[in-house]
């Protein structure tokens, strides 16, 4: 059955693996406590734990999909990867599912793999470990950082288009104790591994940025009037809350997330009926000559209503975000 299901079934399910080990390297540099941090830029940490965890997927999804095109946040990494990280089994539960008509005979060349190690790098620098090192316990510590805002994101899409995406949120607390949850959709099939949630009618809640704010963002976040705003890391946690009911809509008015910060959150809030385009409504390309940057922000929502969000955004912001005062 393994080898004989469609490509994109086989990349979605050693992906969803491959996610999850990552995320298991993501605790381990945490719990061991040097997070090897270097500045990038701006606001653009980088630690061990998102170099590990970007070698570890892309060797494993490298090795079985060799002619794939798979492109890391982290840039070229050394491939030569202990085999503990390499991650060769597929996950059976997600094959035994039938492939969407549409993307069953896509072939290696309709791939790109967009894959960020570690979303949130931001807050995952700002978990408690740093403050209680002596005393530091990953199961019940945790929950006083931001570590939950954290994500892996594995995005896979097929001539230009986000159509698939795994979010693996190492640090989610599962009633069990057990830590880590693996959130998987594909257009056409539809999601796994969350209980999708509508969000309350008689209010408009805002997720959005709480370490790239600027003015005009603000500009943009001020229009809806909003019942509550609530200021979380990452893209793939924003997706997640408007999965789970959290909030209506996500809005990130400024260029700084990527490609690979989008195609996994887009792929999966739109197999589960929702909409992730840039400001202007606009569904971003993820072939793999496309500018990484995402240049006119993001607009993410869940409703029926999302030109008219966009609509609520006053053209002359939206025209200003991506241009040089930005
Ligand atoms: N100005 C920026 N520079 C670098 N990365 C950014 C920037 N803005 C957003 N990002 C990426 O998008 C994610 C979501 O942004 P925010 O949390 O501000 O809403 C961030 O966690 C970060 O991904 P990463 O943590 O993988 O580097
Ligand atoms: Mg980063
Ligand atoms: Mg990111
Ligand atoms: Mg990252």
């Amino acid at each position: 059955m393994t080898t004989n299901a469609p490509l994109i079934m086989r990349i979605m399910a050693l992906s969803i693996n491959t996610a999850k080990r990552a995320g298991v390297i993501i605790r381990d540099v945490l719990k061991q406590g040097d997070l090897g941090i270097v500045d990038k830029g701006k606001n653009d940490p980088q630690t061990e734990a998102d170099r590990s965890a970007q070698r570890c997927i892309i060797a494993s999804l490298a090795k079985k999909f060799p002619s794939i095109k798979i492109i890391g946040e982290e840039g070229g990494s050394d491939l030569n990867v202990c085999d503990e990280w390499l991650v060769s089994e597929l996950d059976e539960t997600f094959l035994r599912q039938d492939c969407p008509a549409d993307w069953r005979d896509a072939q290696p060349e309709d791939f790109v793999i967009w894959v960020d190690p570690l979303d949130g790098t931001a807050e995952y620098t700002q978990g408690i470990h740093s403050n209680n090192e002596t005393k530091f316990n990953l199961k019940t510590d945790y929950i006083i950082g931001f570590v939950e805002h954290v994500t892996v994101l594995i995005g896979i899409a097929v001539k230009n288009s986000a159509v698939g995406g795994i979010i693996h949120q190492p640090f989610y607390k599962q009633s069990s104790g057990e830590l880590g949850r693996t959130i998987w959709g594909l257009k056409g099939l539809g999601t796994g591994g969350f209980t999708a949630v509508k969000p309350p009618a008689n209010e408009f809640i805002i997720t959005t940025t709480r370490s790239h704010s600027n003015a005009l963002h603000q500009k943009a976040v001020d229009v809806f009037n909003a019942s509550k705003v609530l200021k979380v890391g990452g893209a793939g946690f924003k997706v997640l809350q408007l999965l789970e009911g959290k909030a209506h809509a996500y809005v990130f008015a400024t260029p700084g997330c990527k490609k690979w910060d989008t195609c996994a959150p887009e792929a999966v809030l739109e197999a589960s009926g929702g909409t992730l385009t840039n400001i202007n409504g606009e569904h971003y390309e993820y072939h793999e000559n496309v500018e990484h940057v995402n240049g006119r922000g993001v607009l993410a929502s869940v409703g029926n209503n999302h030109q008219e969000l966009v609509e609520k955004i006053p053209l002359e912001v939206r025209q200003a975000v991506g241009t040089k005062q930005t």
